[in-house]
Parts: C-alpha cells; sequence; structure tokens
C-alpha cells in the first residue's frame, strides 16, 4: 500500500491551481442519467472517486468519453468528460460499488425518474458517522414513489412517473437536496424543496440541471421550486472549483508560514473559512484570478469554530482547521456539529505532537511550539489531509499510511505541493 513522505519545515511558496470540485463533479456526473442526450462537463478533476463514479454508470449504460488534452492546456485545466446516457440498461447499483462511495447512492432519483424503478444498495462512504439515508426516502416517497428495503438496497417503485409535491427535509442534506432535485425535475407538476441545503455543490447541480432545460427557482436557497418537465436535453457545464480543497491550500500555506496563490479559487464559496482563517493572523487577499494567503512571520492565533452548513464553516474543512491550530497561540475550541464521528484524526495528530482533549462534540486543541514528523495512518478523505498539512510543518519526517483515501478527492496533491517547495513524495508498495 502506498505511503506519502514528507520533510516537514519548508514554508510553501508559489501557485497552486484549484482543480473542479469533487462533491458537484459526482452529482453532475449522475444527472448525466436525466436524459438521452450528451452532458459535456469540463473542468473536471483527476479522481479515484470520479474514475470508480464512471465505473457504477458505465454499468447502468451511460457512455463516458474523456476528450484528450487540447493545444495551450495544462494538467491544472482538468479534463472534458462527454456522458451519454442514450438508453439506461440496468437499473440496479450494486453493493460492491455504491459502498465504496456515497454519492453513488443519488443514482437512485434520476433511474426512478427516467425508468420508474431503481434498485440501490445502501451507501458507504467515508466513516464519519451513520450517515443514514431517511430523509433521501421521504423526498422520494414525498414524490409518489413506492420505497422498499430488502438485503441492503433501496427498491424505489413509480410505473407511472413520479408526480410533484412538497418536500420538507427535517435536516439540512446535501445529498438528499441532490436526489429531491434530480427526481423532481422530472416529475409531472410542481414540487417544493423545503429546508434544501444551500451548499455550493447543491447550486452547481441545479445551474447545470437548468441548461438542461429544467425549470428550478430558487437556487442558492433554502427552498426550491421546480417545475417538472417531460424530458431533458444535453447540455455543456464546467464545474465549480473545489471549496474544500481552497480552504486545505490555505492552511497548509498558513501552517508553513508561507505565500501562495490559490489559482482559481473563488472566495464566495468559502467566506467564513476565509474570515476564520484572518482571524487566526493569516493574511487573506482576494485577487483578479484567485486568492492570495500568506503569513510572512506572523504567529497564529487560536480561534473557537463550530461547523454548519453552508454559509457556515464546512465540516470537510473541520480536521484541517484542527492541524492549522496546532501550533496556534492559547486553546482552539472546534465543535464538530454534522458528523459525530469525525473526530479521527486526533488521535493521529496526537502522534505527531499535537495536545488535543476530546469532549463529547468538541476537541480543545491547546497550541503546543512545534510537531514533530511521526508514522501515521489516514482514516478517511479529510482527516488525511489534516496529516499532511501538520507534517509539512512538522520536524523531520513524517509518514502517512492508507493514502489512498486522499487519491479519492485531491487531485494530483504531491504535485501541487511539491511545486511551491513542499518535500513531499509517494513511496509505493
Ligand atoms: C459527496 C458529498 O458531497 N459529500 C458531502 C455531503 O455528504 P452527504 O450528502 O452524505 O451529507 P449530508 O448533508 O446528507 O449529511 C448532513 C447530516 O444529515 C444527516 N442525514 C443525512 C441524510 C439523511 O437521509 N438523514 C440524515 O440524518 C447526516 O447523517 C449528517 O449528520 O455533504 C456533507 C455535509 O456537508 C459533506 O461532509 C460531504 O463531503
Ligand atoms: C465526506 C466526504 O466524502 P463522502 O461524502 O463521499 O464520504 C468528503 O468529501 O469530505
Amino acid at each position: 500500500m502506498d505511503r506519502i513522505r514528507i520533510v516537514g519545515g519548508a514554508p510553501l511558496k508559489g501557485t497552486i491551481p484549484i482543480s473542479g470540485a469533487k462533491n458537484a463533479a459526482l452529482p453532475l456526473m449522475i444527472a448525466s442519467l436525466l436524459t438521452k442526450e450528451t452532458l459535456t462537463l469540463h473542468g473536471m478533476p483527476r479522481l479515484a472517486d470520479v474514475t470508480l463514479l464512471g465505473r457504477i454508470l458505465g454499468n447502468h449504460g451511460v457512455d463516458i468519453t474523456i476528450a484528450g488534452k487540447r493545444a495551450g492546456q495544462s494538467t491544472s485545466d482538468g479534463q472534458t468528460f462527454k456522458l451519454t446516457a442514450a438508453e439506461i440498461v440496468d437499473t440496479t447499483a450494486p453493493y460492491e460499488m455504491v459502498a465504496r462511495m456515497r454519492a453513488s447512492f443519488w443514482v437512485l432519483a434520476p433511474i426512478l425518474a427516467r425508468c420508474g424503478e431503481a434498485k440501490v444498495s445502501l451507501p458507504g462512504g467515508c466513516a464519519i458517522g451513520t450517515r443514514p439515508v431517511d430523509l433521501h426516502l421521504v423526498a422520494l416517497e414525498a414524490l409518489g414513489a413506492d420505497i422498499q428495503l430488502d438485503g441492503g438496497y433501496v427498491i424505489a417503485k413509480a410505473p407511472k412517473g413520479l408526480v410533484g409535491n412538497r418536500i420538507h427535509l427535517g435536516k439540512v442534506s446535501v445529498g438528499a437536496t441532490h436526489n429531491a432535485l434530480m427526481a423532481a425535475v422530472l416529475a409531472r407538476g410542481d414540487t417544493e424543496i423545503v429546508n434544501a441545503a444551500r451548499e455550493p455543490e447543491v447550486g452547481d447541480l441545479a445551474a447545470c440541471l437548468v441548461e438542461m432545460g429544467a425549470k428550478i427557482e430558487g437556487i442558492g436557497t433554502s427552498t426550491l421550486q421546480i417545475q417538472g418537465v417531460p424530458s431533458l436535453h444535453g447540455a455543456e457545464h464546467a464545474v465549480l472549483p473545489d471549496r474544500i480543497e481552497t480552504g486545505t491550500y490555505a492552511m497548509a500555506a498558513a501552517i508553513t508560514g508561507g505565500d501562495v496563490f490559490l489559482k482559481g479559487a473563488r472566495a464566495d464559496l468559502l467566506q467564513e473559512a476565509l474570515q476564520t482563517l484572518r482571524t487566526t493572523g493569516v493574511e487573506v487577499t482576494e485577487e483578479e484570478g484567485g486568492i492570495r494567503i500568506a503569513r510572512n512571520g506572523h504567529g497564529l492565533d487560536a480561534v473557537s469554530v463550530e461547523t454548519q452548513p453552508f454559509p457556515g464553516f464546512p465540516t470537510d474543512l473541520q480536521a484541517q482547521l484542527m492541524a492549522l491550530m496546532c501550533t496556534a497561540r492559547g486553546v482552539s475550541e472546534v465543535r464538530e456539529t454534522i458528523f459525530e464521528n469525525r473526530f479521527m484524526h486526533v488521535q493521529e495528530l496526537a502522534r505527531l505532537g499535537a495536545r488535543i482533549d476530546l469532549k463529547g462534540d468538541t476537541a480543545l486543541v491547546h497550541g503546543v511550539n512545534g510537531l514533530r514528523g511521526a508514522q501515521v495512518m489516514a482514516t478517511d478523505l479529510r482527516a488525511s489531509v489534516s496529516l499532511i498539512i501538520a507534517g509539512l510543518a512538522a520536524q523531520g519526517e513524517t509518514l502517512i499510511g492508507r493514502v489512498y483515501h486522499l487519491d479519492r478527492g485531491f487531485d494530483r496533491l504531491e504535485e501541487k505541493l511539491r511545486k511551491c517547495g513542499a518535500q513531499i513524495d509517494r513511496l509505493s508498495g
């Protein structure tokens, strides 16, 4: 199994291109199931999750071609995918595939909407909590689907088609909003989704659906109004830049006392996280075409943060912020309100010399003077990258195991960091 080796201490300096967002790219790929015509997606990130979802969609009959690099393009421009679901040949998404990736569960709504039936295994994904799917099912039932659970599969049927209705989501859920939206666009009549997730990736999916002919009002708000249409058509759409990758490299630049330009990053997608960084004493400047992060000689101050749905501080940046706070002056309080088991990085950061006390959903991070390299293990996607951040600042060598978690969500991570002066490489085997 591959490991990553970092020799810490070098301040990151240079430019890091921000890739297309994993959490937008995945639902956008799934949206291709809603039409017979071709959906073209630009700026697709090179990620293991994208490859795996491509295989899953292939099983359902989606034909995917990936355009080669055009003259003048570099690898940082992302890839162009053309997805065509002329015919859905299989309405079942098997356990072996869906258990490996949370987002693959979202094929449920489009297959049901287009074929009148779907059988999808209960999902897997990062082990960060129990992650039920009750809200997804309530949403589809509200649109008239008959839902049964059997042998670990959700079996959904709507032989006469889905019918628009009011869907009230009891809790803010990104995935349930994706599923509800993809079902509603092809339902007969009007649907209102109340308490919809406002995450930018939901907005990106909605914008793409509109480009495909869907009628959606209220994009970016917590109430989405959808007027169902009989069919959707092909479209061309560019994936949103990854706000979690942006925040991650911002924290990496900050912990090393570096100066980095995050090219293509959009500050409006992560204002709360950028404000938190400013509170710690990091210089954050919105510039033409990206964001500059610098910490030239200034120490880091402790902060208190609580994760919240967008526009609050994202749970997907909680582990990275905790890594940054390990060397801040004072005690930081980090409260996780979205997932009940998203503190797996705490014991690994401790191996690097961090002092963190866990009390229920809150971690108290007591800043230390410095971290020291050690052997650590990645446990989930964002926890893994928090160890990279800590390793970049730690004295000596850090060896990170189980890096396949990182490959799910970070496009060419070592290359991007190495170009900014980090000593980082991958040890195979
Ligand atoms: C691929 C993708 O985009 N993943 C993101 C997505 O995950 P995902 O869509 O799985 O997360 P949700 O927004 O659905 O989860 C939010 C909370 O709602 C709960 N819940 C969710 C559904 C449900 O039916 N019942 C229920 O109780 C969850 O357990 C969790 O406590 O949003 C999360 C919250 O921003 C991010 O951390 C993940 O990176
Ligand atoms: C939790 C994440 O992914 P998933 O929902 O696919 O497990 C994530 O992207 O941080």
